[in-house]
Protein backbone atom coordinates (compact mmCIF):
# COMPACT_ATOMS: atom_id res chain seq x y z
CA UNK A 1 0.00 0.00 0.00
CA UNK A 2 2.82 2.45 0.99
CA UNK A 3 3.99 2.37 -2.75
CA UNK A 4 0.83 2.92 -3.85
CA UNK A 5 0.99 5.95 -1.80
CA UNK A 6 3.72 7.91 -2.55
CA UNK A 7 4.91 11.37 -3.24
CA UNK A 8 4.15 13.14 -5.72
CA UNK A 9 8.00 12.88 -7.06
CA UNK A 10 7.12 10.39 -9.47
CA UNK A 11 3.43 12.94 -10.42
CA UNK A 12 3.34 11.70 -14.38
CA UNK A 13 2.25 15.11 -16.26
CA UNK A 14 2.14 13.83 -19.59
CA UNK A 15 0.40 16.28 -21.93
CA UNK A 16 1.44 15.18 -25.63
CA UNK A 17 2.38 17.69 -27.98
CA UNK A 18 -0.90 16.80 -30.32
CA UNK A 19 -3.22 15.71 -28.29
CA UNK A 20 -6.59 14.53 -29.99
CA UNK A 21 -9.85 14.56 -28.13
CA UNK A 22 -11.66 11.28 -28.74
CA UNK A 23 -15.43 10.61 -29.07
CA UNK A 24 -16.66 11.60 -25.76
CA UNK A 25 -19.51 8.68 -25.89
CA UNK A 26 -17.34 6.69 -23.24
CA UNK A 27 -18.95 8.81 -20.28
CA UNK A 28 -21.93 6.21 -19.87
CA UNK A 29 -20.52 6.93 -16.08
CA UNK A 30 -21.29 8.81 -13.38
CA UNK A 31 -18.85 11.68 -11.23
CA UNK A 32 -19.57 12.41 -7.43
CA UNK A 33 -21.53 15.43 -7.08
CA UNK A 34 -18.94 18.32 -7.92
CA UNK A 35 -16.38 17.75 -4.90
CA UNK A 36 -15.04 21.55 -5.50
CA UNK A 37 -18.00 23.07 -5.15
CA UNK A 38 -19.80 20.71 -2.48
CA UNK A 39 -22.56 21.07 -4.53
CA UNK A 40 -25.25 18.71 -3.16
CA UNK A 41 -27.18 18.29 -6.46
CA UNK A 42 -28.44 14.57 -6.94
CA UNK A 43 -27.67 15.55 -10.61
CA UNK A 44 -24.01 13.46 -11.33
CA UNK A 45 -21.95 16.04 -13.54
CA UNK A 46 -19.90 14.58 -15.94
CA UNK A 47 -16.61 13.08 -14.97
CA UNK A 48 -13.66 15.79 -14.92
CA UNK A 49 -11.69 13.64 -17.35
CA UNK A 50 -11.26 12.79 -21.20
CA UNK A 51 -9.91 10.41 -23.39
CA UNK A 52 -7.19 11.18 -25.67
CA UNK A 53 -3.95 10.17 -27.72
CA UNK A 54 -0.85 9.50 -25.11
CA UNK A 55 2.89 9.66 -26.95
CA UNK A 56 3.50 6.47 -26.47
CA UNK A 57 0.97 4.76 -25.01
CA UNK A 58 -2.18 4.73 -27.48
CA UNK A 59 -5.09 6.23 -25.90
CA UNK A 60 -5.38 7.52 -22.18
CA UNK A 61 -7.34 9.47 -19.51
CA UNK A 62 -6.81 12.87 -18.58
CA UNK A 63 -7.41 15.49 -15.95
CA UNK A 64 -10.01 18.17 -17.62
CA UNK A 65 -9.69 20.26 -13.96
CA UNK A 66 -7.79 19.57 -10.94
CA UNK A 67 -8.49 17.07 -8.58
CA UNK A 68 -7.85 16.78 -5.46
CA UNK A 69 -6.61 13.60 -3.67
CA UNK A 70 -8.93 11.25 -2.48
CA UNK A 71 -11.29 12.23 -5.02
CA UNK A 72 -14.19 10.11 -6.22
CA UNK A 73 -13.29 10.49 -10.22
CA UNK A 74 -15.90 8.52 -11.32
CA UNK A 75 -17.51 5.36 -10.96
CA UNK A 76 -18.25 2.61 -13.89
CA UNK A 77 -20.99 -0.14 -14.54
CA UNK A 78 -18.71 -3.15 -15.70
CA UNK A 79 -19.92 -3.96 -19.66
CA UNK A 80 -19.61 -7.89 -18.44
CA UNK A 81 -19.05 -9.98 -15.19
CA UNK A 82 -18.58 -13.27 -13.80
CA UNK A 83 -18.02 -14.76 -10.66
CA UNK A 84 -14.86 -16.58 -10.25
CA UNK A 85 -16.25 -20.39 -9.83
CA UNK A 86 -14.85 -20.82 -6.67
CA UNK A 87 -17.00 -17.36 -5.47
CA UNK A 88 -20.04 -19.15 -7.31
CA UNK A 89 -21.72 -20.02 -3.99
CA UNK A 90 -21.08 -16.67 -2.14
CA UNK A 91 -21.97 -13.71 -4.35
CA UNK A 92 -24.54 -12.55 -6.34
CA UNK A 93 -24.13 -14.11 -10.27
CA UNK A 94 -25.26 -10.18 -11.45
CA UNK A 95 -23.41 -7.94 -9.41
CA UNK A 96 -20.90 -10.17 -7.42
CA UNK A 97 -22.03 -8.68 -4.11
CA UNK A 98 -21.30 -11.55 -0.90
CA UNK A 99 -24.86 -13.19 -0.60
CA UNK A 100 -26.10 -15.41 1.66
CA UNK A 101 -27.38 -19.08 -0.17
CA UNK A 102 -31.09 -18.73 -0.27
CA UNK A 103 -33.61 -21.64 -0.37
CA UNK A 104 -33.98 -21.96 -3.98
CA UNK A 105 -29.84 -22.18 -4.44
CA UNK A 106 -29.79 -26.37 -5.02
CA UNK A 107 -31.94 -26.03 -7.89
CA UNK A 108 -30.32 -23.11 -9.56
CA UNK A 109 -26.84 -23.10 -8.69
CA UNK A 110 -26.24 -19.55 -8.77
CA UNK A 111 -27.11 -16.53 -6.14
CA UNK A 112 -28.73 -13.10 -6.91
CA UNK A 113 -28.71 -10.84 -3.87
CA UNK A 114 -32.32 -8.68 -5.34
CA UNK A 115 -34.67 -8.76 -7.38
CA UNK A 116 -33.09 -6.19 -9.16
CA UNK A 117 -30.40 -8.08 -10.00
CA UNK A 118 -32.21 -11.16 -10.79
CA UNK A 119 -34.48 -9.12 -13.42
CA UNK A 120 -30.88 -7.46 -14.51
CA UNK A 121 -29.13 -10.91 -15.18
CA UNK A 122 -32.34 -11.90 -17.31
CA UNK A 123 -30.03 -10.28 -20.62
CA UNK A 124 -28.10 -13.35 -20.50
CA UNK A 125 -29.15 -15.71 -17.80
CA UNK A 126 -32.88 -16.72 -19.88
CA UNK A 127 -30.19 -17.69 -22.34
CA UNK A 128 -27.47 -19.77 -20.06
CA UNK A 129 -29.89 -21.49 -17.81
CA UNK A 130 -31.51 -23.65 -20.66
CA UNK A 131 -27.69 -25.07 -21.51
CA UNK A 132 -25.68 -27.60 -19.72
CA UNK A 133 -22.25 -26.33 -19.11
CA UNK A 134 -20.71 -28.79 -17.52
CA UNK A 135 -17.83 -29.51 -20.27
CA UNK A 136 -17.17 -26.13 -21.32
CA UNK A 137 -16.96 -25.53 -17.18
CA UNK A 138 -15.13 -28.94 -16.75
CA UNK A 139 -12.60 -28.14 -19.75
CA UNK A 140 -11.66 -24.21 -18.18
CA UNK A 141 -11.56 -25.95 -14.70
CA UNK A 142 -8.64 -28.62 -15.05
CA UNK A 143 -6.92 -25.86 -17.33
CA UNK A 144 -7.45 -22.95 -14.74
CA UNK A 145 -8.91 -20.44 -17.27
CA UNK A 146 -11.38 -17.61 -15.86
CA UNK A 147 -12.00 -15.91 -18.79
CA UNK A 148 -13.84 -17.91 -21.53
CA UNK A 149 -16.67 -17.67 -18.80
CA UNK A 150 -16.80 -13.93 -19.62
CA UNK A 151 -16.79 -14.40 -23.03
CA UNK A 152 -19.43 -16.98 -22.77
CA UNK A 153 -21.81 -14.59 -21.07
CA UNK A 154 -20.76 -12.04 -23.81
CA UNK A 155 -22.41 -14.75 -26.00
CA UNK A 156 -25.42 -14.99 -24.00
CA UNK A 157 -26.04 -11.55 -24.28
CA UNK A 158 -25.83 -11.06 -27.57
CA UNK A 159 -27.68 -14.22 -28.21
CA UNK A 160 -30.81 -12.00 -25.68
CA UNK A 161 -29.86 -8.77 -28.42
CA UNK A 162 -29.08 -6.77 -25.17
CA UNK A 163 -25.87 -6.22 -26.65
CA UNK A 164 -24.19 -6.18 -30.09
CA UNK A 165 -21.12 -8.74 -31.19
CA UNK A 166 -19.00 -5.91 -31.82
CA UNK A 167 -19.42 -4.24 -28.23
CA UNK A 168 -15.91 -4.76 -27.10
CA UNK A 169 -14.24 -3.79 -30.52
CA UNK A 170 -13.42 -0.46 -28.94
CA UNK A 171 -11.01 -2.06 -26.41
CA UNK A 172 -7.20 -2.72 -27.24
CA UNK A 173 -6.86 -6.44 -27.96
CA UNK A 174 -3.27 -8.51 -26.91
CA UNK A 175 -1.44 -9.87 -29.20
CA UNK A 176 -2.56 -14.17 -29.43
CA UNK A 177 -0.02 -16.44 -31.05
CA UNK A 178 -1.64 -18.58 -33.64
CA UNK A 179 -0.57 -21.58 -31.01
CA UNK A 180 -2.65 -19.82 -28.14
CA UNK A 181 -5.64 -19.51 -30.76
CA UNK A 182 -5.99 -22.90 -32.03
CA UNK A 183 -6.14 -23.84 -28.08
CA UNK A 184 -9.33 -21.44 -27.96
CA UNK A 185 -10.81 -23.61 -30.89
CA UNK A 186 -11.49 -26.36 -28.54
CA UNK A 187 -13.40 -24.54 -25.90
CA UNK A 188 -15.22 -22.51 -28.96
CA UNK A 189 -16.49 -25.54 -29.86
CA UNK A 190 -18.05 -26.66 -26.38
CA UNK A 191 -19.39 -22.98 -26.47
CA UNK A 192 -21.13 -23.47 -29.34
CA UNK A 193 -22.39 -27.53 -28.73
CA UNK A 194 -23.68 -26.20 -25.22
CA UNK A 195 -26.20 -23.51 -27.26
CA UNK A 196 -27.20 -25.84 -30.03
CA UNK A 197 -27.79 -28.11 -27.55
CA UNK A 198 -30.34 -25.96 -26.22
CA UNK A 199 -32.05 -25.46 -28.98
CA UNK A 200 -30.20 -22.01 -30.43
CA UNK A 201 -30.07 -22.25 -34.42
CA UNK A 202 -27.17 -22.34 -36.52
CA UNK A 203 -28.61 -18.71 -38.26
CA UNK A 204 -28.55 -17.13 -34.67
CA UNK A 205 -24.93 -18.52 -33.93
CA UNK A 206 -23.02 -17.41 -36.71
CA UNK A 207 -21.48 -14.48 -35.42
CA UNK A 208 -19.90 -16.95 -33.21
CA UNK A 209 -16.63 -17.74 -35.08
CA UNK A 210 -13.15 -18.38 -34.03
CA UNK A 211 -12.28 -14.45 -35.51
CA UNK A 212 -15.13 -13.63 -32.99
CA UNK A 213 -13.79 -15.78 -29.90
CA UNK A 214 -10.50 -15.12 -29.69
CA UNK A 215 -10.71 -11.36 -31.02
CA UNK A 216 -13.24 -10.90 -27.80
CA UNK A 217 -10.47 -13.18 -25.34
CA UNK A 218 -7.78 -10.70 -26.72
CA UNK A 219 -9.57 -7.73 -25.30
CA UNK A 220 -10.81 -9.40 -22.43
CA UNK A 221 -6.97 -10.77 -21.49
CA UNK A 222 -5.62 -6.75 -21.95
CA UNK A 223 -8.46 -5.64 -19.89
CA UNK A 224 -10.72 -7.38 -17.59
CA UNK A 225 -10.38 -6.41 -14.06
CA UNK A 226 -9.71 -9.01 -11.46
CA UNK A 227 -12.19 -8.05 -8.58
CA UNK A 228 -11.78 -8.00 -4.92
CA UNK A 229 -14.04 -5.91 -2.95
CA UNK A 230 -13.18 -4.04 0.23
CA UNK A 231 -16.69 -4.68 1.80
CA UNK A 232 -18.67 -2.40 3.78
CA UNK A 233 -15.70 -0.11 4.81
CA UNK A 234 -16.53 3.75 4.26
CA UNK A 235 -14.90 4.52 1.40
CA UNK A 236 -14.49 8.40 1.97
CA UNK A 237 -11.10 7.23 3.96
CA UNK A 238 -8.61 7.12 1.12
CA UNK A 239 -6.31 4.87 3.62
CA UNK A 240 -8.88 2.50 5.08
CA UNK A 241 -10.35 1.55 1.54
CA UNK A 242 -6.77 0.88 0.10
CA UNK A 243 -5.31 -0.97 3.44
CA UNK A 244 -8.98 -3.16 2.78
CA UNK A 245 -8.62 -3.74 -0.94
CA UNK A 246 -4.90 -4.73 -0.60
CA UNK A 247 -5.55 -7.46 2.26
CA UNK A 248 -8.93 -8.67 0.80
CA UNK A 249 -9.89 -12.12 0.35
CA UNK A 250 -8.76 -14.01 -3.06
CA UNK A 251 -10.98 -12.29 -6.28
CA UNK A 252 -14.20 -12.80 -6.48
CA UNK A 253 -14.88 -12.38 -10.03
CA UNK A 254 -13.46 -10.62 -13.40
CA UNK A 255 -15.18 -7.75 -14.87
CA UNK A 256 -14.65 -6.01 -18.37
CA UNK A 257 -15.38 -1.79 -18.44
CA UNK A 258 -15.23 0.03 -20.83
CA UNK A 259 -13.98 3.53 -19.58
CA UNK A 260 -11.24 2.37 -16.70
CA UNK A 261 -10.22 0.57 -20.43
CA UNK A 262 -8.36 3.34 -21.00
CA UNK A 263 -6.79 4.12 -18.17
CA UNK A 264 -3.11 3.37 -18.81
CA UNK A 265 -0.52 1.79 -16.39
CA UNK A 266 2.22 3.28 -13.64
CA UNK A 267 4.18 1.94 -11.36
CA UNK A 268 3.51 4.92 -9.20
CA UNK A 269 0.10 5.68 -10.32
CA UNK A 270 -2.30 9.14 -9.22
CA UNK A 271 -5.37 7.23 -9.40
CA UNK A 272 -6.81 3.99 -8.21
CA UNK A 273 -9.86 1.53 -8.76
CA UNK A 274 -11.50 0.12 -5.90
CA UNK A 275 -14.77 -1.82 -5.13
CA UNK A 276 -16.64 -1.60 -2.22
CA UNK A 277 -19.54 -3.72 -2.16
CA UNK A 278 -19.75 -4.84 -5.65
CA UNK A 279 -19.02 -5.31 -9.48
CA UNK A 280 -19.43 -1.57 -9.47
CA UNK A 281 -15.93 0.37 -9.88
CA UNK A 282 -14.55 3.56 -7.95
CA UNK A 283 -11.75 5.14 -9.85
CA UNK A 284 -10.21 7.53 -6.78
CA UNK A 285 -7.49 10.22 -6.93
CA UNK A 286 -3.87 9.05 -4.68
CA UNK A 287 -2.87 12.55 -4.73
CA UNK A 288 -3.86 16.10 -5.91
CA UNK A 289 -3.31 16.06 -10.16
CA UNK A 290 -3.20 18.78 -12.10
CA UNK A 291 -5.98 19.61 -15.45
CA UNK A 292 -4.15 18.14 -18.08
CA UNK A 293 -2.37 15.55 -16.61
CA UNK A 294 -2.98 12.11 -17.47
CA UNK A 295 -4.50 9.78 -15.09
CA UNK A 296 -2.78 6.34 -13.92
CA UNK A 297 -3.67 3.16 -12.39
CA UNK A 298 -1.37 0.09 -11.39
CA UNK A 299 -2.38 -2.87 -13.32
CA UNK A 300 -0.10 -4.86 -10.69
CA UNK A 301 1.09 -5.64 -7.45
CA UNK A 302 3.33 -2.21 -7.03
CA UNK A 303 5.53 -3.46 -4.19
CA UNK A 304 6.98 -5.95 -6.35
CA UNK A 305 10.82 -5.26 -7.04
CA UNK A 306 11.53 -3.58 -11.28
CA UNK A 307 12.46 -6.39 -12.90
CA UNK A 308 9.25 -8.77 -11.61
CA UNK A 309 7.23 -5.77 -12.56
CA UNK A 310 9.01 -5.77 -16.20
CA UNK A 311 8.36 -9.41 -16.38
CA UNK A 312 4.23 -8.87 -15.82
CA UNK A 313 3.89 -6.20 -17.70
CA UNK A 314 5.33 -7.47 -20.76
CA UNK A 315 4.36 -10.97 -20.37
CA UNK A 316 0.69 -9.91 -19.51
CA UNK A 317 0.71 -6.84 -21.28
CA UNK A 318 2.91 -6.74 -23.92
CA UNK A 319 4.73 -3.28 -23.13
CA UNK A 320 7.62 -2.53 -21.71
CA UNK A 321 6.73 0.09 -18.77
CA UNK A 322 9.14 3.23 -18.85
CA UNK A 323 7.20 5.25 -16.15
CA UNK A 324 9.50 7.54 -14.03
CA UNK A 325 9.82 4.69 -11.61
CA UNK A 326 11.02 2.38 -14.03
CA UNK A 327 13.64 5.05 -15.55
CA UNK A 328 15.12 5.51 -11.85
CA UNK A 329 15.58 1.43 -11.40
CA UNK A 330 13.29 1.82 -8.64
C1 LIG B 1 -5.91 -1.34 -20.65
S1 LIG B 1 -5.13 -0.74 -22.06
C2 LIG B 1 -4.97 0.97 -21.73
C3 LIG B 1 -5.54 1.83 -22.83
C4 LIG B 1 -4.80 1.72 -24.13
N1 LIG B 1 -3.66 2.65 -24.12
C5 LIG B 1 -5.70 1.98 -25.32
O1 LIG B 1 -5.35 2.75 -26.20
O2 LIG B 1 -6.78 1.37 -25.35
C6 LIG B 1 -3.51 -1.39 -21.79
C7 LIG B 1 -2.58 -1.16 -22.94
O3 LIG B 1 -2.16 0.21 -23.00
C8 LIG B 1 -0.78 0.32 -23.25
N2 LIG B 1 -0.12 0.84 -22.03
C9 LIG B 1 -0.68 0.99 -20.81
N3 LIG B 1 0.19 1.52 -19.95
C10 LIG B 1 1.35 1.70 -20.62
C11 LIG B 1 2.63 2.18 -20.26
N4 LIG B 1 2.91 2.61 -19.02
N5 LIG B 1 3.58 2.22 -21.21
C12 LIG B 1 3.33 1.79 -22.48
N6 LIG B 1 2.14 1.31 -22.89
C13 LIG B 1 1.15 1.26 -21.96
C14 LIG B 1 -0.28 -1.09 -23.53
O4 LIG B 1 -0.36 -1.31 -24.92
C15 LIG B 1 -1.29 -1.94 -22.79
O5 LIG B 1 -1.39 -3.24 -23.29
Amino acid sequence: MLSLLRSRRFAQRCPPKSKQLLTSYFFSTTSATDHRHGSKCSQPSPPPIQVLLTESAGRGVFATRNIESGELIHTARPMISHPSLSSIDRVCYFCLKNTPKGSDFEAQKVLFCSEECREQAKGFYEVEKEADWSAFVAHCQTRALKYPFLAKRLACMILSGITSANSLDILQPALLSPQMISQMEEELGLLKSALEASGITSKQLKFLTIEWYSGVLARIRINAFRIELAGGCSYEDLLASAALSVESEAAVGNAVYILPSFYNHDCDPNSHIVWVENVDARLKALRDIEAGEELRICYIDASMDRDARQNILSNGFGFECRCPRCLLND
